[in-house]
């Protein structure tokens, strides 16, 4: 399999509208590529908070439009990072409508939308995504031809739990775009790889590059695979990663390191 991860850069000199054009032809010329995956809050910037009210789209609004027909026009599977989702009437959110989600998106080569996630754990404590946000409830995994996707964002990467209920659901490569900081980017490359070992999985990890709201951003997306051997790793600026993965290397590895199958489950608390 191919997999291309834009580290798009988000800067406040580039516009949303400008910056969706541009991302859609760096979609474009990914054609011959199997998968195509961009970072999460990519139009705004995962800590742009002020303008996640402002910028916020419906399921289906600009940025779903703009990548699904990049997505078809590619002939590629697409993992379309994030967008500030506002919901609608008729989003099935508990919260009605005008909640706001952090919500992926993922297309397939015909442009259909194959599956949504909204970001379960939210970043920022007692601010920030953690206050303006809804927290999603549903694990999300996509079929592929090839392999099952098992999808998470940003944040989730720190809840080893999430991942251990993507791989009990069939997961095999582990897709999380992000927005994470710089200050926190060896926490970034230490937890990519101990997803990938102890979930004997593959990790495609694509983060943004650049500075907004203040805080400049990791970049060095990453690809990991199911033994934790680094395949590929972008620098801090813009940069498209591309990467040849075997999705057989899944099965091999948990068969011949089958540790996933000596999980012990429904300990006993301690007794005091
Ligand atoms: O966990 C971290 O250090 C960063 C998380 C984050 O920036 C996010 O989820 O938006």
């Amino acid at each position: 399999m191919r997999a291309s991860l834009i580290q798009i850069a988000v800067d406040e000199g580039e516009s949303v509208e400008s910056r969706r054009r541009r991302v859609a032809s760096l979609v474009r010329e990914q054609a011959g590529a199997d998968l195509v995956v961009l970072p999460e809050l990519w139009t705004t910037g995962a800590f742009a908070y002020e303008e996640f009210g402002s910028e916020a789209e419906p399921l289906e609004g600009p940025t779903y439009e703009a990548m699904a027909k990049a997505a078809s026009d590619a002939g590629v599977w697409l993992h379309a990072g994030s967008i500030p989702e506002r919901t609608t009437s008729d989003s099935g959110s508990a919260a009605g409508a005008g909640a706001l989600y952090n919500t992926s998106l993922v297309f397939s080569p015909t442009g259909d939308l194959a599956a949504s996630y909204r970001k379960i754990h939210r970043f920022g404590f007692d601010k920030g995504e953690a206050v303006l946000m809804g927290a999603g409830r549903e694990l999300v995994t996509v079929p592929l031809p090839d392999t099952t996707l098992g999808v998470a964002t940003c944040y989730d990467l720190r809840f080893p739990e999430l991942f251990r209920g993507l791989v009990d659901a069939g997961a095999e490569t582990l897709v999380i775009p992000a927005g994470w900081p710089e200050r926190r980017r060896a926490h970034w490359t230490l937890l990519a790889q101990a997803r990938a070992v102890e979930n004997q999985a593959f990790v495609l990890a694509c983060g943004t590059a650049g500075t907004h709201a203040g805080v400049p951003q990791a970049g060095h997306s990453i690809v990991v695979d199911p033994w934790g051997e680094v395949l590929a790793e972008a620098g801090a600026d813009e940069e498209i990663l591309t990467v040849e993965f075997d999705p057989a290397k899944v099965a091999t590895t948990r068969e011949v390191f089958p540790a996933l199958k000596d999980r012990v489950l429904g300990l006993q608390p301690p007794r005091s």
